[in-house]
């Protein structure tokens, strides 16, 4: 049996130590090695909810509803090969997502006739989301700066039925001077250290994790969140999210946002309809955020969700 304590970073283990009681420390380690049940998502581009859960449930797939989102379910971990196997998965009438993943496009919740951007977007879980919520009316642009997968994005676009997304191959970093206050709505789900997905089982989701590289991630979510900024409209509502756990790439980034542009952003609370979250940390290794951190959102990692952190802004003037 692989222990997190013997295989992860010790200094990732110490970090995470600091920033949880011992409670929530158990429930994040014990994420690293959990099989967790196959969450997904009914794209309703593609047919309707009703007609896919009976195909499914005729082929003995044991659907369990998302409570809080009428287009989510799960299966055991044990379906969740057959699943892939299915017409409806190869169609695109669905699509495979943690369950945390869905929660930025649920907050963000754009409207049918909006200009919204996605900042970071491939492999387009959370760009395939919002086009359906968006009933494929208006103007989604996804941007992606990795040429494979930029074209992963764009075959997942695709496959998916979406008709309203225009896909760019660029630099986040750039968007927001190139497109100044052109967005109602941006989505920034950054490029991260990905520590809420590690697992034990596969060493290659940690080997490369250094405190050197979450400090060069951190400073990159800083300019894409800049640059996400200047992209949105003023009276727009951004998304700020990750799947780490570091302050340094979570409050410290947004705080450090707060500070520059205090007189045209500010944070909003968030509403989660489910209880694993903790508030945003204000103090960490002789920092001190902003009080209105404590708006913003850690989830805590279940055994059907993974950990993420979260974060509502609105433009209240230009910048
Ligand atoms: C967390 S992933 C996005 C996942 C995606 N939103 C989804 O739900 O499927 C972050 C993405 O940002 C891309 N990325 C990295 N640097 C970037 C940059 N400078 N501008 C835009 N995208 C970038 C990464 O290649 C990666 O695909």
């Amino acid at each position: 049996m692989l222990s997190p304590i013997t295989e992860l970073p010790p200094a990732f283990l110490e970090k995470l130590s600091l920033l949880l009681d011992e409670t929530q420390l158990e429930q994040v380690l014990n994420s690293f090695s959990v099989d967790k049940p196959t969450t997904f998502r009914i794209n309703t581009l593609k047919g309707s909810i009703q007609d896919t859960t009976d195909e499914l449930r005729s082929a003995q797939f044991n659907l369990t509803p998302v409570s809080w989102l009428p287009t989510a379910f799960h299966i055991p971990p044990d379906q969740r090969r057959a699943l892939t196997e299915t017409d409806a998965f190869y169609q695109g009438r669905i699509y495979i997502q943690n369950l945390s993943s869905m929660v930025a496009p649920f907050l963000l919740a754009a409207q049918p006739g909006e200009t919204v951007l996605d900042l970071a977007a491939a492999p387009g879980g959370k760009t395939l989301q919002i086009a359906a919520m968006m009933n494929n009316q208006g103007r989604l642009s996804a941007v992606e700066a990795v040429k494979n997968r930029f074209f992963k994005l764009k075959a997942n676009l695709d496959q998916q039925g979406t008709s309203m997304v225009k896909t760019y191959l660029t630099d986040g970093r750039s968007v927001g001077n190139k497109c100044p206050e052109m967005f109602d709505r941006v989505l920034l789900d950054a490029p991260c250290s990905s520590e809420a997905r590690f697992s034990l089982l596969d060493s290659s989701s940690w080997e490369h994790w250094s405190t050197r590289k979450v400090s060069e991630v951190a400073r990159k979510q800083k300019r894409l969140l800049q640059s996400a900024l200047t992209s949105l409209k003023v009276g727009g509502l951004m998304i700020y999210c990750t799947c780490s756990f570091s302050p340094e790439e979570n409050e410290h980034v947004v705080n450090h946002l707060l500070k520059k542009y205090s007189s045209c952003v500010s944070l909003e609370p968030i509403e989660l309809p489910f209880s694993n979250t903790m508030a945003g940390i204000t103090h960490w290794q002789n920092k001190t955020y902003a009080d209105a951190l404590t708006q913003s959102r850690r989830i805590l990692p279940t055994n059907i969700m993974d950990g993420f952190f979260i974060c509502k802004l609105r433009k209240h003037a230009s910048c």
